[in-house]
């Protein structure tokens, strides 16, 4: 059997174990067990008759007294390209959008709220080709391009908010970035969230293209939560995660474009380890199939010169603070991964076990006086940010480093088109400490004045 049949571990497992011994082996591997969602008979049919996978699975959380549960579901959709990769531009896209829209419509269906896709969705992972021919065609505004329309009106008709995750250009400069596109459940472009780590390992020559984004660690208000976006490659680095979670993440996705000899056996543990180690919910997103591409490219890494990436493994799960994990989506089919999650087990968790809050206030009370200090013993020796600034005391840090980010600090952004809100707190405005440490997490050499947005819509 080659890789690109193996349908999935979770069905090797179901198949080939006893009971006794599978219901150990799911146990230690995934955690407790995640419950099935009970999914309505017409969104099942209609899976079924556009041939996609539909799972549901709900994850539980302890009833508390004075916090009302917050059950929310997301939705998360993983595919193969519908036309091959040298049909024209448009019908590619158009391809895609109708697919994916009759897959959001059966999410619809099962109560999603917040639906995300997987990373570049609108097109062939083509950076393995190094060629910018055709494939830059395929970029478009965040603001209003026609994906982000089509996505704001599956929004305002479903009340669901829309991760849409594209090949941006940001038509002043013409320059490229590679950017989840986040659209409220009301229609609004929320605003953007753009790769901070670009691959060139193996065909994943997507340094060609873009740079690292400029966005930050950008967190979006939504009616449903707190959401983030840490796309593909970002994965790996765990310093990553967590500054999206010290913004208030309770939800972070991580749509990917990622195949099996180079990263499957990595792809269970990072998202899954970051929502244990962030107190968080993490959505793992990764395309399916084999995408072909006319003309032969190499790597520079010796191998003979070939036609394809190999094989996008699908596989994708969602991940909660308690280590639990849903089995995943199928390995070779298109399908939607339906979960229901009560946030109030990101606090729960954190009360249980407190990884974050250690962090953070180690940030705020090293002791060796300043956090600037700590940050240079930890983290990036050489940080030209990295200035001295004085912590006089618990009370004065805490004034100092009032966190999350309060609505009253945030100052006005330039709006995207169709943006109704939208707030942020510039670094350069920020607290010197925070600026300290975001910039020591972040870059180095540092970047220019980044925003670090926590954008918000009406509540
Ligand atoms: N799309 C992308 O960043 N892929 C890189 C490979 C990986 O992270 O597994």
């Amino acid at each position: 059997m080659s890789a690109c049949e193996f349908e999935s571990l979770e069905d090797c497992l179901e198949t080939h174990l006893p009971q006794a011994e599978l219901t150990e082996v799911k146990r230690i591997l995934f955690g407790k067990e995640t419950k099935k969602l009970e999914l309505p008979a017409c969104a099942v049919e209609a899976a079924s008759e556009h041939d996609f996978e539909l799972k549901g699975y709900r994850f539980e959380a302890a009833q508390e007294q004075l916090r009302p549960p917050r059950r929310i579901r997301v939705g998360l959709i993983q595919h193969r390209i519908v036309l091959p990769t040298d049909a024209p531009i448009l019908d590619q896209i158009n391809a895609m959008h109708s697919r994916v829209g009759e897959m959001v419509e059966v999410a619809a269906m099962c109560g999603v709220n917040i639906v995300c896709f997987q990373e570049t969705w609108t097109m062939p992972f083509a950076f393995c080709t190094r060629e910018k021919e055709p494939w830059t065609q395929f970029a478009e505004s965040a603001g209003e391009g026609n994906t982000t329309r089509f996505c704001q009106e599956l929004a305002k008709k479903y009340n669901m908010v829309v991760v849409s995750p594209i090949l941006e250009r940001e038509e002043l400069h013409d320059t490229l970035w590679n950017t989840a596109v986040v659209i409220s459940n009301s229609g609004n472009v929320l605003g953007k969230s753009r790769k901070n780590h670009i691959p060139r390992i193996g065909d994943f020559n997507e340094s060609t293209y873009y740079m690292e984004g400029d966005t930050g660690h950008t967190v979006f208000q939504t009616q449903f939560g707190k959401i983030a976006v840490n796309i593909c490659y970002g994965r790996h680095h765990p310093l990553n995660w967590f500054m999206y979670s010290m913004n208030g993440a309770e939800i972070i996705f991580n749509p990917s474009a990622t195949v099996g000899a180079l990263s499957e056996p990595m792809w269970p543990i990072e998202a899954r380890n970051a929502a244990i180690a962030n107190h968080c919910f993490t959505c793992a997103i990764n395309r399916v199939g084999t995408e072909k591409f006319k003309n032969e490219f190499t790597s520079g890494d010796g191998k003979k010169a070939h036609h394809d990436f190999g094989h996008f493994y699908g596989s994708s799960y969602v991940a909660a603070p308690d280590g639990s994990r849903t089995p995943g989506l199928s390995r070779t089919r298109d399908g939607l991964l339906v979960v229901e999650m009560d946030l109030d087990l990101n606090r729960q968790i954190s009360d249980k076990w407190s990884f974050k809050g250690p962090s953070w206030s180690r940030l705020t009370h090293s002791p060796s006086g300043t956090a600037a200090e700590w940050l240079r013993g930890r983290l990036r020796p050489s940080s030209p940010h990295a200035a001295e600034q004085p912590v006089t005391g618990t009370e004065a840090a805490h004034q100092q480093l009032r966190w999350p980010i309060q609505p009253s600090e945030m100052s006005p952004t330039r709006p995207l088109a169709g943006q109704r809100e939208g707030r942020c707190l510039r670094r350069a405005s920020a607290p010197p400490l925070i600026r300290t440490a975001l910039s020591g997490f972040l870059t180095d050499p540092p970047l220019p004045d980044m925003p670090v947005v926590f954008a918000t819509d009406r509540l």
